[in-house]
């Protein structure tokens, strides 16, 4: 078998393409004796019979271990460096009451933006000094309910805002703990919609009107200034994005001492992920490190304390954690001839880093292999070119790889769950395949589109597998239809 000139540039030809890459896949998933892949000891096809296709499968000691090993990296370094760190889970990434429980007893504290994601880390039995609440756009009653159960932070993220959670504070008879969010204008290297920091974008405040904006915080009795808040984007594999903006922020951050108190610094979440073989992510250890380093000589240079580190990863604790399997319902070999490599060009631009050959495309074929699934459990491909890959997971085989593109079953040509890997040519209907690395937003950003029920997610841990989020049936589906006006 030689490569498909239709595989994208970073794709190469596996020796193995039953093989599991150990950075891509949850910690605890490897092929049984009997060839089919197991998670943490629980075989793919017990779970498919017993919860059905598509299903989310969350390695629990994976996302703990993740969970304890970036608090543990970071409060070592920092330690090292004579500071501290609080680390937030991003919940946005994926949350349900029993993430949220790991969480909290992993020693980590929950980032939610927005009033159901408090509502669900609440229902968790989360201490709310522990919670931290974001949002460009938080709605009075989010507010209020946040001010009013004593949540730990709130990120501020409009001057319009300061006088909003002020009025809020002062109401409950407290003094809230609040952080500005500052747009930093770092350009982080990830896709557009990932970056939240360039200057074209909603959310924080530009560093020029920093200052106004804290003596702004600062006049009001009932808010207690933490410190500066960054989030440069999400995605992010190197160092360079985040030591730049801490470099930004600090400088402002050590005016703002002249005037008060500064105890924390928050550097937001981004931390990339291994999503296919071409990806590399950093080791957390070494961007624990690296940002120590960075921020220690910042103090030094400006000659003041390190100050106390917030950090808010989401992708990097949960998204390697889960693999959703799927079952393959059809296949079709597509032959890409002269007249559908226009198209194909065309199709490239559309999701621009996908990679499809152009001229030299023309008589290969590309195998479309249709999943249970699609678009509605993982927008992140269609909506961000995201790059995923796959594996069948029922069995091993020896045939011959064959370039696949695995396509949803939604009414819509964009419904790509991987757009390019190989898998072994024998690849069939029935057959069962996995996808890793589906942990954040995935479920949280899945949808109901064609009347899809969203999936159950599953949590394995030493052979044993159960339910932490059902998926939807149909009378759910109906149950918010209003059904027809009676005569
Ligand atoms: C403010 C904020 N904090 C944290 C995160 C978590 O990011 P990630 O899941 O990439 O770590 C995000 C999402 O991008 C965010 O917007
Ligand atoms: N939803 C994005 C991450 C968050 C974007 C910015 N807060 C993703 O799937 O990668």
């Amino acid at each position: 078998m030689s490569e498909n000139p239709l595989a994208p540039s970073w794709l190469e030809l596996p020796a193995d393409a039953n093989a599991l890459a150990s950075d891509v896949w949850s910690r605890n998933s490897a092929r049984s004796p009997s060839g089919e892949i197991a998670i943490a000891g629980v075989a793919s096809t017990e779970i498919a019979a017993r919860f059905g296709t598509p299903v989310y499968v969350i390695d629990e000691d994976d996302v703990r271990t993740r969970a304890r090993g970036i608090r543990e990296s970071f409060d070592r370094e920092f330690g090292r460096v004579g500071s501290s760190v609080k680390v937030y889970y991003a919940g946005k990434a994926f949350l349900s009451t029993q993430v949220a429980d790991w969480m909290l007893r992993d020693g980590l504290n929950i980032d939610v933006c927005s009033g159901g994601e408090l509502a669900v880390v609440l229902a968790a039995g989360a201490d709310p000094a522990r919670l931290g609440l974001h949002g460009n756009n938080k709605s009075l009653a989010e507010i209020d309910r946040a001010v009013g159960v004593g949540i730990g932070a709130i990120v501020i993220d409009s001057l319009i805002e300061i006088e909003r959670v002020a009025e809020a504070a002062s109401r409950h008879g407290r003094v809230q703990p609040v952080r500005l969010r500052v747009n930093s204008g770092v350009h982080a290297h990830t896709h557009e919609y990932l970056a939240t920091a360039r200057e074209d974008q909603k959310f924080g405040i530009p560093l020029v009107d920093v200052a106004a904006a804290v003596a702004q915080i600062r006049s009001h009795a009932s808010l207690g200034f933490l410190g500066l808040h960054s989030h440069i984007g999400s995605q992010i594999f190197e160092t360079d994005g985040f030591a730049e903006a801490a470099r930004r922020l600090f400088a402002v951050h050590v005016e703002l001492l002249a005037g008060g108190p500064v105890p924390e610094l928050n550097l937001g979440g981004g931390f990339g992920i291994a999503y296919n073989s071409s990806d590399v992510a950093l080791p957390i250890d070494v961007l624990a490190a690296n940002l120590a380093d960075s921020v220690a000589r910042l103090a030094a240079e400006f000659g003041v304390a390190v100050p106390v580190i917030a950090i808010e990863p989401g992708r990097s604790i949960v998204g390697p954690s889960t693999t959703t399997l799927y079952t393959v319902g059809t296949i079709k070999d597509v032959l890409v001839t002269d007249d559908t490599v226009p198209e194909l060009v065309e199709g490239r631009e559309l999701v621009e880093g996908q990679g499809a050959s152009t001229g030299s495309a023309t008589g290969s074929v590309r195998k479309y292999v249709s999943v249970d699934g699609g678009m509605s459990d993982n927008i992140r491909p269609a909506l961000y070119a995201a790059d995923y890959s796959v594996r069948i997971a029922n069995r091993v085989s020896d045939a011959d790889a064959a370039l696949v593109r695995i396509a949803g079953k939604h009414c819509e040509s964009g419904d790509i769950v991987v757009h390019a890997d190989y898998l072994p040519g024998d690849v069939t209907p029935g057959d069962l395949v996995g996808v890793p690395a589906t942990g954040a937003y995935g479920w949280a950003m899945a949808s109901n589109y064609n009347y899809l029920g969203r999936p159950p997610v599953v949590a394995v841990r030493d052979g044993e597998a159960r339910v932490i989020v059902r998926g939807e049936t149909e009378d759910d589906l109906l149950s918010r239809d209003a059904g027809l006006e009676q005569n």
